[in-house]
């Protein structure tokens, strides 16, 4: 279960904002993040994995308390250490495909599942600039479950994958998901892409 309810103020190209999000995360529950452009559905990622500071607010996830701004508690992203897949991939230039899944597991059954799961067998030496942008984001949410993790956070993961890769792609993820009992957050614009697969929705509005 992650529990959150912070305030963060935006700096928007108009003067300032402020993103509020209040909601609770079951344990195991996949929730699609969506809203317009530029009302801070990365932010809020973000701000749970903490790799940005809200001015407010608290954030419990099971039993820890990642964020509590009263009381200046405040984990290192290094302590929370959800998956996270973000948006533009941020793919490590000069690992392989393969380095990119080593650097943070040795269980290798679980590596070459992973490679199957993201159809990236073939394609086990080649360094990001080799690979097309479907297949960069396809290892990008590949390294998010490296770990195995409780919590994951995808951001737009799905959008440089071709229809017939992408279908498959969510049934298989949904299956690893179920599996790891992980809770999912999806950042997507896409009304349809996550139809089957999320059990819940969070506007965010602007
Ligand atoms: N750390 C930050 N501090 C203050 N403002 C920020 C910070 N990060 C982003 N912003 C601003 O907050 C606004 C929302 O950005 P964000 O990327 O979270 O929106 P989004 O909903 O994910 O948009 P999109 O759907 O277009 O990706 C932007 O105007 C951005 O400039």
């Amino acid at each position: 279960m992650i529990d959150i309810d912070i305030q963060k103020s935006l700096t928007v190209y108009h003067g300032k904002k402020t993103l509020q999000v209040r909601h609770r995360f079951e344990t195991g529950t996949i929730t699609k993040i969506f809203g317009p452009s530029g009302a801070g559905k990365t932010t809020l990622l973000k701000v749970i994995a903490g790799l940005a500071q809200p001015e407010k607010g608290r954030i419990v996830a099971g039993d820890d308390i990642w964020l509590d701004t009263e009381n200046r508690i405040n984990l290192l992203p290094q302590k929370r250490m959800p998956g996270f897949v973000f948006q533009d991939f941020a793919l490590f230039p000069n690992m392989t495909v393969l380095q990119h899944l080593q650097y943070a597991t040795n269980d290798v059954a679980w590596i070459n599942r992973l490679l199957k799961l993201g159809r990236l067998e073939t394609l086990n030496d080649h360094k990001p600039q080799h690979l097309s942008g479907g297949q960069q984001q396809r290892l990008a949410v590949l390294r998010a479950l490296t770990t195995k993790p409780k919590l994951i956070l995808m951001d737009e993961p799905f959008s440089a994958i071709d229809p017939d890769l992408k279908t498959a792609l969510i049934a298989d993820l949904k299956v690893v998901f179920n599996e790891l009992k992980a809770t999912v957050l999806i950042v997507s614009h896409n009304p349809s892409e996550l139809e089957g697969l999320v059990n819940g929705e969070l506007l965010i509005k602007e």
